[in-house]
């Protein structure tokens, strides 16, 4: 399980994350949405250990992480898919499942449970035929399966992923959903950041919406499906352009009201 509580956290003495507190059962999805600049990959880096909050704490299955270096919360449990992938590009798969799997934390995991690299191939066969590819030579799909692989490979009891599905064709999107419900269902506590509400709603259990750093809305998913009206008006859905997105003076108090709606 993960627990965030009344996190604040940002860059160069200002304030993004504002008391951010949410918590995530293990074996549930809670999707977090928002819209661009809203703190979703502030939160993910402080939960991450790439960002060091200035208040608040981070519970991974009861062990307070906050504030620790990324090594040490990946170790702690966290495995992060960070946005845009990151492989790197002259490192081919192989090497890249080689280096996550040399690092996994030994004793914390039980064998059968342990995420090898067999098991991750067979859970992303597409990799398989790529094994000697460099990041570089494989499409954003590949690029992508690699990157939750990398991440399965520290054994994380808590996956955090950030935008997984940006820039990928549809398909390939859906069968993203698909894996993190899958391994969600194995027991994996799963804090998913998702730009597509509709998206976002097929594969959560519980929904978080940040807005200005701040949780405007957290609730069980199946509430917000019977009634996405309010979400969809905190997220402007229509005017997807960041560029027409309103300001905080167009908005007034917008966000608090939506949500009581
Ligand atoms: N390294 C940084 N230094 C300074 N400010 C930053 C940095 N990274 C992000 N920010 C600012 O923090 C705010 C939140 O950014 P963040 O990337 O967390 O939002 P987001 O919700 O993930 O957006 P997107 O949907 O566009 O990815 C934005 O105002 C952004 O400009």
């Amino acid at each position: 399980m993960l627990r965030i509580s009344g996190l604040r956290a940002g860059y160069g003495g200002g304030t993004v994350l504002h008391d951010v507190s949410l918590t995530v059962p293990a074996g549930t999805v809670l999707a977090v949405v928002g819209r661009n600049g809203a703190g979703k990959t502030t939160l993910v880096h402080s939960v991450a250990g790439l960002l060091r909050p200035s208040a608040g704490v981070v519970e991974v299955c009861e062990t307070v992480t906050t504030g620790q270096p990324a090594h040490r919360v990946a170790r702690a449990g966290v495995g992060l898919v960070p946005q845009g992938r990151r492989v790197f590009s002259r490192l081919t798969v192989a090497e890249h499942l080689r280096l996550a799997a040399g690092s996994r934390p030994r004793g914390r995991v039980a064998d059968a449970a342990r995420w090898t690299v067999p098991r991750v191939l067979e859970l992303l066969p597409r990799l398989s035929a790529r094994l000697t590819h460099r990041g570089n030579q494989l499409s954003g799909g590949e690029q992508q399966m690699l990157a939750i692989a990398r991440a399965l490979l520290i054994q994380p009891r808590v996956l955090l992923l950030d935008e997984p599905s940006e820039g990928l064709a549809p398909d390939l999107a859906a069968r993203v959903r698909e894996l993190v419900a899958g391994l969600a269902a194995g027991g994996l506590t799963v804090l998913l950041v998702e730009q597509h509400l509709p998206h976002a709603l097929q594969v959560a259990d519980r929904l978080a919406v940040l807005d200005y750093g701040r949780v405007v809305l957290d609730a069980p998913a199946a509430r917000v499906r019977a009634d996405p009206t309010p979400v969809e008006a905190l997220l402007s859905v229509a005017t997807p352009d960041a560029a027409t997105t309103p300001s905080p003076a167009d908005r007034g108090d917008a966000p608090d009201r939506a949500v009581h709606h």
